[in-house]
């Protein structure tokens, strides 16, 4: 279980000088200002879950990360994994963390694969017999048999990704927290990650806490959610909650065979956005209307078709939380 309690993390960086000289009087200024990148974070999360951890550019996602996994220190309140903190008890909480940096490998550049995997193999003190079967499941889950001896640096994107998460996952840890894992991927890249995210959680009880921008890998993955925003939590709960919450209108075109005698009264409870020929598009949140009342309604107007509905897009939603 990972328990996050009123977590705060400032930054102090130098207030840049104007005028001549202005990179060496930077330099020597004793002038700092504050950055508040978390203010106040709390959540729990219970062993298994995977939860979708997002926010726009500069929100503090990363910033939080690194400080569950105890690579920061909070300026204020606390992290627990499994009762330890990651801060106080690193070694212990380290041995249950898997932890990928989408922008940042953590293999060694110039070294084939499976020599920075046997490094780390090493670094955790995995038993030969335990190294080799795990080697061997992650190759296969993964498919990495053809990049085991190529050098990091001479893989693609997408081997590379593949790469870094059979790494995070070689000490066998319970946890794993990801931060844009998909990024810059292609589509058939990233549906190979997310099936292999999927798997962990699903078949090994992996807990995740996925950080992306990718509202795809959100709307796949995760049924909760966390949404931070200038340092703070913004929403926690299940994307249908999310999208009820934000209430944006669900589109339904309707078509009809022949006229359509709209009634002059535009007095409805939803709104009638086009009428074109013989097709009706309508707005309607179906947090105050359900459908069937929509097309009660509507059926009186004509002889109708067809009806075809759009929800909002998830993608959307978000960008009204992130407001
Ligand atoms: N070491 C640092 N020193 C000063 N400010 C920092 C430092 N690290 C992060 N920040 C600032 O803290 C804020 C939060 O940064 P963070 O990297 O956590 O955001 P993020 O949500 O991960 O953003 P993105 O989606 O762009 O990766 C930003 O304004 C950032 O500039």
């Amino acid at each position: 279980m990972i328990t996050v309690k009123h977590l705060r993390k400032t930054f102090q960086s130098p207030v840049i000088q104007e005028g001549k000289f202005s990179g060496l009087r930077t330099l020597f200024s004793r002038a700092y200002k504050e950055k508040e990148a978390v203010r106040d974070v709390s959540f729990e999360i219970e062993t298994g879950e995977f939860v979708g951890y997002i926010g726009p550019n500069g929100a503090g996602k990363s910033t939080t990360i690194k400080m569950l996994t105890g690579i920061l220190h909070p300026t204020s309140g606390e992290v627990l994994i499994h009762g330890s903190s990651p801060q106080k008890q690193r070694k212990q909480v380290v041995r249950q963390l898997g932890v990928v940096f989408g922008q940042r490998s953590q293999l060694w550049w110039d070294l084939p694969v499976k020599d920075s995997y046997e490094i780390l193999l090493a670094m955790y003190r995995v038993e030969a017999a335990d190294a080799q079967r795990r080697l061997g499941e992650l190759t296969e889950l993964l498919d990495l048999k053809e990049i085991l001896d190529t050098p990091v640096r001479k893989l693609s994107l997408g081997q590379r990704m593949r790469a870094d998460l059979a790494a995070s996952m070689l000490h066998d840890p319970d946890i794993l927290f990801l931060d844009e894992p998909t990024i810059g991927l292609d589509v058939v890249a990233k549906k190979n990650i997310r099936g292999f995210l999927h798997t962990l959680n699903r078949d090994f009880g992996k807990t995740i806490l996925l950080t992306t921008h990718d509202m795809d890998d959100i709307e796949q993955l995760c049924p909760r959610v966390i949404v931070i925003n200038h340092g703070e939590i913004g929403y926690d709960g299940s994307i249908d909650k999310l999208r009820e919450r934000i209430g944006l209108p669900t589109m339904m075109k309707v078509s009809y065979r022949g006229e359509i005698g709209v009634p002059d009264s535009w007095d409805l409870p939803f709104r009638v956005i086009a009428h074109e020929a013989n097709t009706l598009t309508i707005a309607c949140n179906r947090q105050e209307l359900k459908a069937m009342d929509v097309l009660r309604i509507v059926s009186n107007w004509g002889d109708m078709e067809d009806v075809h509905m759009e929800e909002p897009e998830f993608e959307e939603v978000i960008q009204n939380v992130y407001l």
